[in-house]
């Protein structure tokens, strides 16, 4: 029956990463689109316990189902309204109905529930209660963010001002507010749906979580760069690195994935982005020295990685430790490919980094271990009021997560290529004191880039005086070392 098939097929895209589930009911063309999301929806959530059922029960040995069918036939008959569909998968669910029925009363009684949802993982269950509010970033390459705004009060929303506070952000009802650290974001009640809004068709407003906006709008690079993005479809970073650029100027996007690239080629269309060039490649077969790229200046990194900031991808977590152990060491490891290559393009100024990951194997340390292999670069202070911090001693980094700025969980690092970096490769003793990853480490701007000066604290401007007065004397001596090259060089 279409509905389980087309349930089945975006679970397995939500489960890749390919996509959030609400945009992928939308972008179905799906007739019901109620009742496609309400049972798309449903069985993500509980998808960790049909898991376990399907798993202990052999189901998919005894059908030949797939995984994400199984679930859906299995959530519809267990928890929902009962199967829809006849034919074959109907007798087959039916055959089995009764030792499913059982292994589902078997797990609550095995963890003292009586009800479904107490079945759910914490995890799951608290993101029921902390629902993130629905974010709206306002694509500045169709109109402005008071059009929009108008808009939506015309539309009946009550607008209540700038956000001061994170808490400003939690809205009920038709209320909304604009952001208080990202200039083109407006933040409405958790429930609003802007899906079938015809200025979300028109590609006016981007519905993109705010941590996930955090990247480009960090790496801010000016109308007329050159810029890259390493690992880009759906896109969604790429249309806002292009709003940002205001289409001028020159945008690489690669990925591997040809579907996802065509999604992304479509939705830059819609978004009516004009300075890209997509490619269909490897980013880490992309050669660096090659004359096309010989002039980008900022690039922006996100790889893949587990997930495991996504709320809605939490449940799905493997139970088994070690195979999630290797998982996360093979990610951290191509992670880090990504960044040392990203590191050799000639004319890099700023590389942005970031992760929908909660997990430190791949934020701190993988950014640890690339510090260390690359002495020319540090890291840059990001954003000195926003509350969550990479973890230490990495706090120039930024965390974001549910409960303390209310957006998914993610990670974001911003690396700079040191003035004199040319120099630091070849002074070994300079090179030493660069690969220490520690608070006071000289792989450590403090600063922002010009565009993020928040309101300075007093402290900070402490540390960069510090900071400047103990390099002055490396300053002197580098200054000394440079004229005496200099007279080798004329007297050669
Ligand atoms: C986290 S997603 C990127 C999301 C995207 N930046 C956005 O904001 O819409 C990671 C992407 O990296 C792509 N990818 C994985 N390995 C790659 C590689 N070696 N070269 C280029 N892209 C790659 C995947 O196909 C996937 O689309």
């Amino acid at each position: 029956m279409a509905l389980y098939l087309k349930a089945a097929q975006i679970l397995e895209k939500a489960e890749k990463k390919q996509g959030a589930l609400k945009t992928l009911v939308y972008d179905s063309k799906f007739s019901n689109i109620k009742q496609l999301f309400a049972l798309a929806c449903e069985t993500q959530k509980y998808s960790c316990v049909l898991q376990q059922i399907i798993e202990s029960t052999k189901l998919l040995k005894h059908t030949k189902l797939k995984m994400p069918l199984a679930k859906v036939l299995v959530y519809d008959l267990l928890m929902g309204q009962g199967l829809k569909c006849g034919g074959s998968w109907k007798s087959a669910m039916m055959k089995h109905r009764p030792r499913l029925q059982a292994e589902l009363a078997r797990m609550k009684v095995r963890q003292k529930v009586s009800r479904n949802e107490d079945l759910l993982p914490a995890s799951a269950q608290q993101s029921d209660q902390h629902q993130l509010p629905r974010y709206v970033r306002v694509n500045t390459l169709m109109t402005t963010v008071e059009d929009v705004m108008d808009c939506m009060k015309r539309d009946g929303f009550t607008y209540l001002g700038q956000a001061v506070r994170l808490d400003n952000l939690n809205l009920k009802g038709k209320n909304f507010v604009r952001d208080l650290h990202l200039p083109e974001l407006l933040a409405f009640s958790p429930k609003t749906d802007f899906h079938d809004h015809f200025l979300y068709k028109a590609g006016h407003i981007i519905l993109q979580d705010k941590a996930s906006c955090l990247p480009a709008h960090l790496l801010n690079p000016p109308p007329g760069s050159h810029v890259l993005d390493a690992c880009a479809a759906p896109g969604n970073k790429t249309s806002h690195l292009a709003a940002i650029m205001k289409n001028k100027g020159r945008l690489f996007a690669f990925d591997l994935d040809a579907k996802r690239l065509a999604t992304m080629s479509t939705l830059l269309l819609r978004a009516g982005v004009t300075c890209h060039q997509l490619a269909n490649q490897d980013f880490l077969k992309v050669d660096p020295d090659c004359p096309q790229y010989k002039d980008v200046e900022y690039i922006l990194l996100d790889p893949s990685c587990s997930g495991s900031g996504m709320m809605c991808l939490r449940d799905n977590a493997p139970a088994d430790e070690e195979k999630e152990e290797a998982r996360l060491a093979s990610l951290a490891s191509f992670q880090l490919r990504c960044l040392n290559h990203g590191l050799r393009f000639p004319r890099l100024k700023r590389l942005v980094y970031s992760t929908c990951s909660i997990h430190r194997q791949e934020n701190e340390e993988v950014i640890a271990a690339c510090l260390k292999e690359n002495p020319g670069f540090r890291l840059v202070r990001l954003l000195p009021q926003w509350p969550e911090r990479g973890l230490e001693p990495l706090s120039q980094c930024l965390r974001a997560s549910v409960t303390t700025t209310l957006t998914h969980g993610f990670f974001v690092a911003l690396l700079e290529k040191h003035k004199d970096a040319e120099r630091v490769k070849n002074t070994p003793g300079v090179q030493k004191s660069n690969v220490e990853v520690t608070p006071s480490d000289s792989s450590v701007v403090e600063g922002e880039p010009a565009a993020l000066v928040e309101n300075s604290d007093p402290e900070e401007k402490l540390t960069s005086a510090a900071a400047e007065t103990e390099t002055s004397p490396n300053k002197k001596k580098r200054k000394k070392r440079k004229n005496k090259q200099k007279t080798t060089e004329k007297a050669d």
